[in-house]
C-alpha cells in the first residue's frame, strides 16, 4: 500500500475524457515521476490530488485518508505540498523574508503578511530560516530581493519554503521547466540532497527526461488520460510502447 493511492479516477471535460480510469500506487520515501506527451493528462491528475479539481469517479487517498471534497490548504495540511511550474515567491520581499513566511505560519496555523514585522523579530523564527537558507545554499543571498535571483534559485528557494511545512508528499509539477542546463542540473542535485536527507515521498511531473531519469526510481506514463506503463527507469527506456507513444527515438 503506497502513501498516495489514486484507484479509478475518472475526469471529464464536457466531451472530452482527461482522465480514464487512472490508477497510481506511490511508495512511502520513494521518487515517483509521472510523464507522457503534452495533453495526456498529467497536470489534471495532479490538480485531483490538491483539491484543484474533482474526479468525476474514483478515490484519492494520502496516508490512508481520502483527499477529496478537501480544500486546498486543507490539503497542505495533511502533509502534501506541491511547486508548480512558476516560482511562487514573494519577489518584493527579502530571500530571508520568504523563507519566514512558512516557519510562521507552521507554527500559528496560518500567516497574514502584516504579521512579517513580528517575524522578523522572532529570534527562534530568523534563526530557523537562516538554517533553512544555509542547508539550501542560499544563506549569502539572504538579504537580496528575492526577485533578483536566478531561476534556479528562485526554485531553490520555492522547495525550501515548501520543505519548511515539513511535508510528507512533495509534488513537483516541471520543477525545470524553461530553465537553463545549469539551473536543470542545480535543482537536481537539491532534489537529490532532498531525497537523501529527509523521510520524503517526490511526485514529480516533467518533460525532461534527463531530470525523470536522475531522480525517479518508478516512472508512470500516461497516454491519452489512462496509465501506459509503469515500471523502472531503465525498464521505461527500452520499452516499445513508450518509445511509440512518448519518447521517441531519443529514448
Ligand atoms: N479546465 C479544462 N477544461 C477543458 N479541457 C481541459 C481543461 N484542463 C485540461 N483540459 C484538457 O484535458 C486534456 C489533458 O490536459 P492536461 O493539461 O492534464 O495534460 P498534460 O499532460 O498536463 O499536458 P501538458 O504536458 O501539455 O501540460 C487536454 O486535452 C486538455 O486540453
Amino acid at each position: 500500500m503506497g502513501i498516495l493511492e489514486v484507484k479509478n479516477v475518472n475526469k471529464r471535460f464536457g466531451g472530452l475524457q482527461a482522465l480514464g480510469d487512472v490508477n497510481l500506487s506511490v511508495a512511502e520515501n520513494t521518487c515517483h515521476a509521472i510523464i507522457g506527451p503534452n495533453g495526456a493528462g498529467k497536470s489534471t491528475l495532479l490538480n485531483c490530488l490538491i483539491g484543484k479539481l474533482i474526479p468525476d469517479t474514483g478515490s484519492v487517498m494520502f496516508d490512508g485518508q481520502s483527499v477529496l471534497g478537501r480544500k486546498p490548504y486543507q490539503i497542505n495540511q495533511m502533509g502534501i505540498s506541491r511547486v508548480f511550474q512558476t516560482p511562487e515567491i514573494f519577489g518584493d520581499l527579502s530571500v530571508l523574508e520568504n523563507m519566514m513566511i512558512p516557519i510562521f505560519a507552521r507554527r500559528d496555523g496560518a500567516f497574514r503578511m502584516h504579521a512579517l514585522g513580528q517575524a522578523t523579530r522572532e529570534k527562534d523564527i530568523v534563526e530557523q530560516a537562516e538554517d533553512m537558507l544555509e542547508s539550501l545554499n542560499l544563506a549569502d543571498a539572504r538579504h537580496d530581493h528575492a526577485a533578483a535571483m536566478s531561476r534556479g534559485n528562485k526554485r531553490r528557494l520555492e522547495i525550501g519554503m515548501c520543505l519548511a511545512q515539513n511535508p510528507r508528499l512533495l509534488l513537483l509539477d516541471e520543477p525545470t521547466a524553461g530553465m537553463a542546463r545549469a539551473d536543470t542540473n542545480n535543482t537536481i542535485d537539491l532534489l537529490k540532497q532532498i531525497k537523501d536527507e529527509r523521510d520524503i515521498t517526490i511526485c514529480i511531473i516533467e518533460h525532461d527526461m534527463h531530470v525523470v531519469f536522475s531522480l525517479a526510481e518508478r516512472i508512470t506514463v500516461l497516454a491519452q488520460g489512462t496509465p501506459l506503463v509503469e515500471d523502472t527507469p531503465d525498464k521505461i527506456k527500452g520499452h516499445p510502447k513508450v518509445r511509440e507513444a512518448y519518447l521517441g527515438e531519443s529514448a
